[in-house]
């Protein structure tokens, strides 16, 4: 980040998109899904931060529909987009959020054809039925560039699947907002 920071000067949005899925080595992908996405989101307010000296800025994070909805065969990636997801809203809700210009959203894809979906099909049966129910990456950037092109994105849960690109309206306990789309 800070090579990156060092380099344009001003990071005006950041992504924090790596993740990783093995419920067996998992404590690796509690590191890159959960702990980095923190670290990055961290690191990215501090620099954007008006109230640092920054101009505001960006932070979209990779969730998933699996941070969303709970998935017997994949627990502990759940677990961790769960964390994403949460994590991610909760800093949207910050009182400050006016003072630091700083908007966070993140968006929940469904089941992608990428690696990731490649490596966990080896270790199915039903290949072919995750091959046909995937989605193109090319949806994903069409969800992605929809949050871009709102001015204010704020709190937003874009998620994602072959027929739906839409907001998720999620209930919050005691008096919060509840967030709603606003150009
Ligand atoms: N493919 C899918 O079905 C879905 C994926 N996602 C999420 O989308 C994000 C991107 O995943 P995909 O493109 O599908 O996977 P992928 O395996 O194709 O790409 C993962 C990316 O993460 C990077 N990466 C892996 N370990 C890293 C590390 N330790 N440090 C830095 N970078 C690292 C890789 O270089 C690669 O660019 C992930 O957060 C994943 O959980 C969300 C919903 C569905
Ligand atoms: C598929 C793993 C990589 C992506 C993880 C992710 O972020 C989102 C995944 C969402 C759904 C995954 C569903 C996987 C289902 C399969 O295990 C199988 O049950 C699906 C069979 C096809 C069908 O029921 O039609």
């Amino acid at each position: 980040f800070q090579t990156a920071a060092d380099e344009s000067k001003q990071i005006d949005l950041m992504v924090n998109n790596a993740g990783t899925l093995n419920e067996y080595d998992w404590e690796p992908v509690v590191q890159l899904n959960l702990v980095a996405c923190v670290r990055g989101s961290k690191l990215a307010m501090k620099h954007m931060s008006k109230k640092n000296g920054g101009r505001g800025g960006r932070i979209i994070n990779t969730c998933s529909d699996l941070g969303l909805i709970d998935f017997h065969q994949l627990p502990l990636y759940c677990a961790t987009k769960h964390g994403v997801r949460s994590f991610t809203s909760s800093m949207a809700l910050h009182p400050d959020k006016e003072l630091t210009g700083v908007q966070f959203a993140c968006i929940c894809p469904s089941v992608t054809r990428t690696d990731l979906m490649r490596s966990y099909n080896e270790t199915i049966s039903m290949a072919e039925d995750l091959e046909a129910i995937a989605i193109p990456t090319s949806r994903v950037a069409e969800g992605f560039l929809k949050l871009l092109r709102m001015s204010r994105m704020n709190g937003a849960i874009l998620y994602i699947d072959k027929l739906k690109c839409e907001f998720c309206k999620l209930e919050y306990v005691g008096l919060g907002p509840v967030w709603t789309p606003q150009q």
